[in-house]
């Protein structure tokens, strides 16, 4: 049972658990028999706790898709006041008000921690996006970059499911459902309409968020890999159930349509006592990917690096894909081994959690970013390419590093105050200057 340590401001069970499996009908009680058997909606629930049905896809879905979960609570979510729309700062929605999005390769600098105290959603700054909020396609990019755990505020999105990539410092995200506690290295989801705080157990954090509009992230398909590979069903963790019991003023920031609304709640949103249902959060250690490679020769497209994807309904063309470039030991012969130069009808949003990326030498660093959306010309920096093709090819491990993908597509429209922000690199196009003419001398 989770309750409040007021001297830290962190919810106190010990250590979360977890269920395993994505997907999964999970069952879970943070008291015994607070799950009414046989049944979903009793005359009266057990405990004395309402029932509620939270429905993540339409009630006709077919049953593969279908993501539901029935939770019984301390008083219905349904007891709060009206909604009133408050300041939303730096996160923005799509279609991001930009009147002239630009072709151009773009590479930020570390994104900041802020000096000022500011919880996860104060702190969030949206770099872009693409798609409509008010018609549930394409994503949203933000930062995280918070100082300040969140105590009596708690936050809903009603737009889309989040991605959360921790860069620097660990999250405790509180949840309806229960705790997830992740840092660098690995990933937390929470589906849209799920009400969570965050807290911060070393004062401080910095992360990537992918907000997705459209469907919600699956597993790709693993077509003739086979049954097993990439990231595996049984290592994606959603919490046990876990509550506060806190009849306490408190307000809930709820995201709707891009906007930023708050509620008054004379209780804890987060007063699930037990739940069964497959929509909910999960977490997933990006260690436990299963990394293929060539075994022969070429650089295979990065697909093969996809963790989570979200379909578009076209056929193999992704909403948003979430791809990461893991640890993993290089072996192709007589091939160019980083990333080959390209163009791409996708757009790639890069971040990186540590180390150095193999396709840049310098310049993109941990906590920084890189977009090159749909059509423009990259791939390795000249540096690179000059040591790349001509040194001498051993099995080597690459290791050390982690760099992801947000691939989407449709093309990522950056925002205004992204564009003008201190840390956007002016002289990017400069690393593929000097690269040489070969042909002919
Ligand atoms: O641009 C990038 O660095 C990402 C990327 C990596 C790769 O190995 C192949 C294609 C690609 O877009
Ligand atoms: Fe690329």
């Amino acid at each position: 049972m989770t309750s409040l340590d007021t001297s830290t401001g962190l919810s106190t069970a010990t250590r979360p658990e977890y269920l395993a499996g994505f997907g999964n009908q999970h069952v879970t009680e943070a008291v015994p028999g607070a799950l009414p058997e046989g049944r979903n909606s009793p005359q009266r629930a057990p405990l004395g706790l309402y029932a509620e049905q939270i429905s993540g896809t339409a009630f006709t879905a077919p049953r593969h898709d279908n993501r539901r979960t029935w939770v019984y609570r301390i008083r219905p979510s349904a007891k709060h006041g009206r909604y009133r729309r408050v300041d939303a700062g730096a996160l923005l929605a799509s279609p991001i008000g930009n009147p002239f999005p630009e072709p151009n390769r773009l590479r930020w600098d570390p994104f900041e921690l802020p000096a000022a105290s500011r919880t996860f959603v104060e702190s969030l700054f949206t770099i872009g996006g693409t798609g409509d909020v008010r018609s549930h396609e394409g994503v949203a990019i933000h930062m995280y970059l918070a100082t300040r755990s969140m105590d009596r505020e708690y936050f809903v999105n009603s737009d889309g499911e989040m991605l959360m990539v921790p860069q620097q410092g660990r999250l405790r995200v509180a949840t309806e459902l229960g705790l997830l506690d992740a840092g660098p290295g690995e990933i937390v989801v929470v589906p849209r309409g799920i009400r969570f705080k965050v807290e911060l157990p070393d004062g401080a954090a910095r992360g990537y968020i992918l907000e997705n509009y459209g469907r919600l992230f699956t597993l790709p398909e693993l077509g003739p890999i086979g049954a097993n590979g990439l990231a595996n069903h049984r290592d994606f963790l959603s919490p046990v159930a876990a509550f506060e019991d806190r009849d306490e003023d408190v307000v809930l920031y709820q995201k709707y349509l891009g906007n930023l609304w708050a509620a008054d709640y004379d209780h804890s949103p987060l007063d699930v006592v037990g739940w069964h249902g497959n929509y909910a959060p999960y977490k997933y250690d990006l260690a436990d990917f299963m990394a293929i490679g060539t075994i022969s020769f070429d650089h295979p497209d990065p697909s093969i690096f996809t963790v989570l994807t979200s379909p578009s309904g076209r056929p193999g063309t992704a909403n948003a894909d979430f791809v990461i470039f893991p640890p993993r030991w290089l072996v192709g012969e007589d091939t160019f081994r980083p990333p080959w130069f390209h163009r791409n009808v996708m757009s790639e949003f890069m971040g990186l959690v540590r180390g150095v990326y193999d396709a840049k030498a310098e310049g993109f660093v941990p906590g920084g970013a890189s977009l090159h959306t749909c059509f423009t010309s990259h791939g390795p920096d000249r540096e690179t390419y000059d040591v790349a093709s001509t040194i001498e090819l051993k099995p080597r491990k690459i290791d050390d590093t982690l760099a992801f993908m947000f691939e989407t597509r449709l093309p990522i429209i950056v925002s205004e105050q992204a564009m003008t922000a201190p840390n956007l690199q002016d002289s990017y196009d400069e690393v593929w200057n000097g690269i040489e003419r070969h042909f002919g001398r």
